[in-house]
């Protein structure tokens, strides 16, 4: 199995090299006569390599790399976008007019049309390098989504699995004409694909669905540092949006380090930052919660310095100021935004007085000692009850501690959940462990176990940050008394 993995890599990389990928900080005029080929894309700059916590498969520096040099380039005709799929199949390019269908849902199509080719296609070398299953929101089932425990998180996960289901029966009528087998017309066939344009596509400007591009998506992700995010002072809704969705040029320019340039035709990377040789080389793919990165990536970073958690507010909040309602949340390390803080501090102000305070309230200023500790009294205490009606940080640690070891078999995995905590008990009815007969573990309850893990670390890493919030809190009533 590993052997033919190695088979098909090389096979790709090859076949990448003929196509004029390459990580050569010079672009060899040579090479682009056609005179010279390189023997492989990579080894110049970069090297295919295995990161465990860090995105598995990704691209290591094999020589110190300086900020902002050309990393890696990889031609227009490498490309694959609805357009040159569709330019290479007749019957495909005749079907897709008379239907209406987003650009997504083309690329999404035409992807499941060129995988069902096999070894006929083209892009196959290519396409092996595909992960063959995903683990962003909308393939999680019930169970998975339930494992979130936060209304919002559950509400974004139905809402992605909806979503997905829509665009799936309307392109049904497509995928039968062009008569595709069952198995490519599946859902679950149709959530691979989608998977596969929203963790792996990059933007460019002539489709909004993106393109892929070979070698460039092997890059792992680093959220941007917070002169990025804080440079041209975008705000989260500017910033949140996805890589090949509707973000002007300029913005992509300025918070990616991979861009599609005219002037080469290429796509081309660089540098985020100086790497030193056997440095994992990163890309920042957006900014991104927790919660979108599992949304539109399927996985999570332990240390997200743009994550947010958001909590019940009072509901007469909104009417007293102009922020828009996703700036008013809690951060990573505990402390409310600036607008929350703002917002709540008016809140906390008689309403006749609100006015003559309203510029300092703006301005990021205490209003007075009272209305301070009033505003980090109830943070505290909106944030213990959201605590009180979710697992506590305990449990959650202890169940991940246990999904982190290895099992072998039904027996193992059975005997390590059974009896740890009633959704552990669901997660083995869930998945027909139960059944004195189930030995062999079943792939389907593997993969459900890995998007659980996902789950229960989001739901942590949310109730850390409420915790860090009420001892923020309890630190500046302590320090105003
Ligand atoms: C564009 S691909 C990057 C290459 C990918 N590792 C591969 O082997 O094809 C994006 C996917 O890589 C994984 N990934 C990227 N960065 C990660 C990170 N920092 N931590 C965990 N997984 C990451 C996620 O599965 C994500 O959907």
């Amino acid at each position: 199995m590993e052997e033919e993995a190695a088979v098909k890599l090389e096979n790709f990389m090859q076949w990448a090299t003929a196509l004029g990928v390459s990580d050569s900080p010079f672009i060899n005029l040579h090479e682009e006569d056609g005179l010279h080929q390189a023997s492989s894309c990579l080894g110049q700059s970069l090297s295919i390599s295995y990161f465990p916590n860090a995105g598995g498969r990704g691209l290591c520096a094999v020589r110190d790399l300086q900020k902002g040099q050309l990393i890696l380039r990889v031609p227009k005709s490498a490309l694959m976008t609805s357009q040159t799929l569709i330019l290479n199949d007749h019957r495909l390019s005749i079907s897709l007019p008379k239907f209406s269908l987003s650009s997504t849902q083309i690329l999404t199509v035409a992807l499941l049309n060129e995988v069902a080719k096999g070894k006929r296609s083209w892009w196959y070398p290519y396409l092996t390098q595909f992960p063959s299953n995903y683990d962003i929101l909308s393939s999680f089932d019930q169970f998975e989504i339930q494992a979130l425990q936060l209304d919002d998180a559950i509400w974004a996960a139905e809402k992605a699995l909806e979503k997905a289901k829509m665009e799936w029966k309307s392109a049904t009528a497509i995928m039968k004409e062009l008569m595709f087998k069952p198995h490519y017309m599946s859902f679950k066939a149709w959530i691979w694909a989608s998977a596969s344009i929203s963790s792996r596509t990059m933007h460019i400007p002539w489709d909004a669905a993106g393109c892929f591009c070979p070698v460039g998506d092997l890059f792992n992700y680093a959220a941007p540092g917070e002169d990025q995010v804080l440079s041209g002072d975008l705000t989260a809704a500017d910033t949140g949006e996805r890589l090949n969705g509707e973000q002007s040029d300029t913005e992509s320019l300025r918070l990616t380090d991979g861009v599609f340039e005219e002037e080469s035709d290429a796509y081309c990377f660089y540098a985020r930052r100086s790497y030193r040789k056997g440095d994992q080389v990163l890309l920042s793919y957006g900014t991104y919660t927790n919660l979108e990165l599992l949304e539109h990536y399927g996985f999570i970073l332990d240390e997200n310095p743009n994550d947010k958690a958001y909590i019940p507010l009072p509901s007469d909040l909104h009417s007293l100021c102009s922020w828009p309602g996703d700036s008013l949340y809690i951060q990573q390390n505990g402390k409310p935004s600036f607008a929350l803080l703002s917002a709540m501090r008016l809140w906390a102000t008689p309403a006749h007085l609100q006015k003559s305070v309203r510029h300092l309230a703006y301005s990021g200023s205490p209003v007075s000692t009272v209305s301070e500790i009033m505003v980090m009294e109830w943070l505290a205490e909106k944030c213990r009850l959201v605590l009180k009606n979710l697992t506590c940080i305990e449990e959650d640690k202890l169940l991940l501690s246990v999904m982190d070891n290895e099992f072998e078999s039904a027996m193992e995995l059975k005997r390590a959940l059974l009896g740890l905590t009633g959704e552990s008990y669901a997660f083995l009815k869930n998945n027909g462990l139960m059944k004195d007969e189930i030995v062999d573990l079943p792939r389907k309850a593997m993969r459900s176990l890995d998007k659980w893990k996902l789950a229960v670390r989001w739901r942590m890493k949310y109730k850390m940050m409420l915790c860090d919030c009420i001892s923020y809190c309890t630190r500046v009533i302590h320090d105003l008394s």
